[in-house]
């Protein structure tokens, strides 16, 4: 479904991401962890094309995107996350999903986001900045699903958020996962989280993709080590 094919990005002259390829499967969870400043930001933009590639392709059911500007990768289908939620703090929850459904064309909430999260319909007259940052990251998500994406691009959900919410979240997760029938690539540091939601693992360790395991094979020690300053 995400086909991506030795991309390389750069700040100016230096270069962050160094030829990365990665393939996501329809329906599949896929969890890049690593430290920070090994370029899942870096490379989470430059798929959503807030920031430019130098070279590679990026392919998405089958139309190449990595020329596209923004607003076509969301309308073909791709729905991005940023770290730290980045929801809109002055207007109320309600307001935040409905800022979602434009690429949609929807006019209305879908349902099922507040039945995924029913936190947000308690909340939904609210303003979105008086919100705990586990329950923005349920807006951020909330409001990326109401685009009706086929892929979900999630940097660091667990970023600041409350152990107990961070298994909510993997729950909700999995529920998206099984209820929209969607794609999810998802970054992290926090692996309990990311073996709980996710079907494969890739480690990016400065800008390359090292290692990559499923299912039996993947070896928390050895995923660990790169996750460990
Ligand atoms: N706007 C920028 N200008 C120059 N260099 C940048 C910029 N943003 C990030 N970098 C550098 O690119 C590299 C990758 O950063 P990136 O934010 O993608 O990493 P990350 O794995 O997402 O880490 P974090 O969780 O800290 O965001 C780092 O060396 C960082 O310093």
């Amino acid at each position: 479904m995400l086909t991506v094919r030795d991309l390389r990005v750069s700040y100016g002259m230096s270069e962050v991401i160094h030829g990365i390829s990665l393939d996501v499967g329809e329906n599949e969870t896929v969890a890049i962890m690593g430290r920070n400043g090994m370029g899942k930001t870096t490379l989470f933009k430059s798929l959503i094309g807030m920031h430019p590639s130098s070279s590679g392709e990026i392919t998405f059911n089958g139309k190449e995107l990595s020329k596209a500007q923004s607003y076509q990768r969301v309308a073909s289908g791709i729905a991005y996350v940023p770290q730290g939620r980045m929801v809109f703090p002055t207007l109320t929850v309600e307001e935040n999903i409905m800022a979602g459904l434009e690429a949609s064309g929807r006019k209305k909430v879908p349902d099922d986001i507040y039945e995924l999260f029913p936190v947000l319909l308690e909340m939904r007259h609210r303003k979105a900045g008086n919100l705990s940052g586990g329950q923005q990251q349920q807006l951020a998500i909330g409001r990326a699903l109401a685009a009706d994406p086929k892929i979900l691009l999630l940097d660091e959900p667990t970023e600041g958020i409350q152990p107990s919410i961070i298994k909510q979240l993997a729950t909700t997760l999995n529920e998206i996962k099984q209820l929209r029938k969607i794609s999810i690539v998802v970054s992290e540091q926090v692996l309990s989280f990311a073996l709980a939601v996710s079907d494969r693992m890739l480690v990016i360790d400065k800008g390359h993709i090292v290692h990559e395991a499923s299912g039996d094979q993947i070896d928390r020690a050895h995923i660990s080590r790169y996750l460990s300053v």
